[in-house]
């Protein structure tokens, strides 16, 4: 069966390199072939962010929660994700991303929040009960130049952290036979 991957970015520009990093990322994450990837760009959306209630946006909230893997990307704003991401994580209800292993991705001008994905958003997204594997990734716009080679090696890290946890998932799965 093929794994079901979103990747959400909360940049009011459209189409940004922010996006790019984070579609990079599940390249280097997942085989070929192995998933279906769901792109939601929120600029794409701002006109209904703030609308209540909003199909456009109840249909993007459950796709997302019905997925298994979503990285939520965002450049860093003031310090953290931007309120764009935010009201799009808002729209959800208590555990709203319970199921969903979410990878918490910033862009930056430079380092002096690189624990913004961390610190920021990891704690967001683990509230509405999504699982996060490990610490967020962040890419300062410096390194764009090795975009391969940093992404690569985020990537190899989650799927090293992705590993022992099914390990722990396949003995607790055992445990309730
Ligand atoms: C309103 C605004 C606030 C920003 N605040 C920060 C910040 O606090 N720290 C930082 O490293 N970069 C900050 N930046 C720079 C962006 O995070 C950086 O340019 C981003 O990675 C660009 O992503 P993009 O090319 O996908 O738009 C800010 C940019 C804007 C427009």
């Amino acid at each position: 069966m093929s794994l079901r991957v979103a990747v959400v970015v909360g940049n009011p520009r459209p189409l940004s390199r922010t996006r790019r990093v984070a579609e990079l990322l599940v390249e280097k994450l997942l085989s070929p072939g192995s998933y279906e990837l769901e792109v939601i760009d929120l600029a794409d959306h701002v006109d209904e962010i703030f609308a209540w209630p909003s199909d456009e946006l109840a249909g993007l909230n459950a796709s997302v929660a019905e997925s298994d893997l979503v990285v939520f990307a965002s450049p860093t704003y003031k310090a953290t994700y931007t309120g764009l991401l935010k009201a799009f994580l808002d729209r959800y209800p208590a555990n709203g991303l319970a199921g969903v292993t979410a990878i918490p991705v910033h862009t930056g001008a430079d380092f002096t929040h690189a624990l913004g994905p961390t610190f920021t958003l990891s704690p967001l997204l683990a509230e509405l009960g999504a699982a996060v594997p490990g610490r967020g990734f962040y890419l300062a716009l410096s390194q764009l130049e090795q975009l391969d080679e940093v992404v690569e090696a985020a990537a190899a890290e989650y799927a090293a952290n992705l590993a022992g946890l099914a390990k722990v998932s396949a003995a607790a799965s055992a445990a309730r036979v």
